[in-house]
């Protein structure tokens, strides 16, 4: 990796948050180790960024007990000068994020790009990857993939219907979500000093904080998330083509 230079355009650069455990989901390693078609279920995003000539580089950020990481990257040498593993994950998922994006500082410029993308998210592609930096390249705040909710929704109290709750403009968040480097460290960091980084779910939703509104860019239900164990047959049925 290169200091940053002095430039007019910004660099892409992908980080991935992968030092959850997979508690919902319940398997026996990391759910971002697990096999998925054939494939741990990092590999797909890594391959994704790798191969994306918009991307400068990608980074992992994983937790400083983890013991998979580096069986598996000797498993991809053709990853080697792609990907940098940053042992500095957090308590949650904002955490890991801002923990690796103070690692990684002397590598990327402020006005970098950065795509937070979820390791449990392996049906990202290439599409989904330039629509994404196609819409935002020239955008003052940055964004995020989404998809537009098409179910009736409903608040409970238990199993019980409280109320039905209007889905007009609700989408529900997918990643990869793209920030410039130094509006989204400063976001964590106020949400850190609000004691909220614990709380929010998406790095949008600190950016939001600040008072700025992220573009919303239509995602695509392949690019869901692995959270529970249902989820496994449906991401297969995805990654082998047979959507
Ligand atoms: N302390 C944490 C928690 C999550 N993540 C990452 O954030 C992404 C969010 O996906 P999620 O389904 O929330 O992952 P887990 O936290 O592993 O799942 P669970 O909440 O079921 O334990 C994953 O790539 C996960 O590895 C992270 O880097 N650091
Ligand atoms: C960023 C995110 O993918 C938004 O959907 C996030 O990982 C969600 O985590 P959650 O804890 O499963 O809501």
């Amino acid at each position: 990796m290169s200091a940053p230079i002095s430039q007019n355009t910004a660099r892409h650069f992908a980080l991935i948050p992968a030092a959850g455990v997979g508690a919902r989901l319940g398997g026996a390693i990391p759910k971002q180790y697990m096999p998925l078609a054939g494939k741990p279920m990092l590999q797909y995003a890594l391959d994704t960024f790798a191969g994306n000539a918009a991307i400068a580089h990608t980074f992992i950020v994983v937790s400083a007990a983890d013991g998979y990481i580096g069986d598996f990257l000797a498993t991809q040498p053709q990853l080697a000068d792609k990907v940098t593993v940053v042992r500095h994950g957090g308590e949650t998922r904002q955490e890991s994020v801002r923990n690796g994006l103070l690692a990684i500082r002397a590598h990327i410029a402020d006005n970098d790009w950065v795509l937070v993308h979820d390791a449990a998210r392996p049906g990202l592609n290439d599409a989904l990857l330039d629509r994404l930096i196609a819409a935002l390249h020239d955008d003052d705040v940055g964004g995020l993939l989404a998809l537009p909710i098409v179910d009736t929704l409903k608040r409970s109290n238990a199993s019980r219907v409280l109320e039905t709750v209007p889905r007009n403009g609700l989408w529900a968040a997918q990643t990869p979500q793209m920030f410039r480097y130094a509006l989204l460290q400063r976001a964590l960091d106020a949400a850190q000093l609000q004691g909220r980084v614990g709380d929010i779910t998406d790095d949008a939703s600190a950016v939001e904080m600040l008072g700025l509104q992220p573009k919303l860019v239509e995602g695509s239900p392949r690019n869901f998330k692995v959270t529970l164990a249902h989820d496994v047959a449906l991401a297969e049925l995805f990654l082998q083509g047979q959507e």
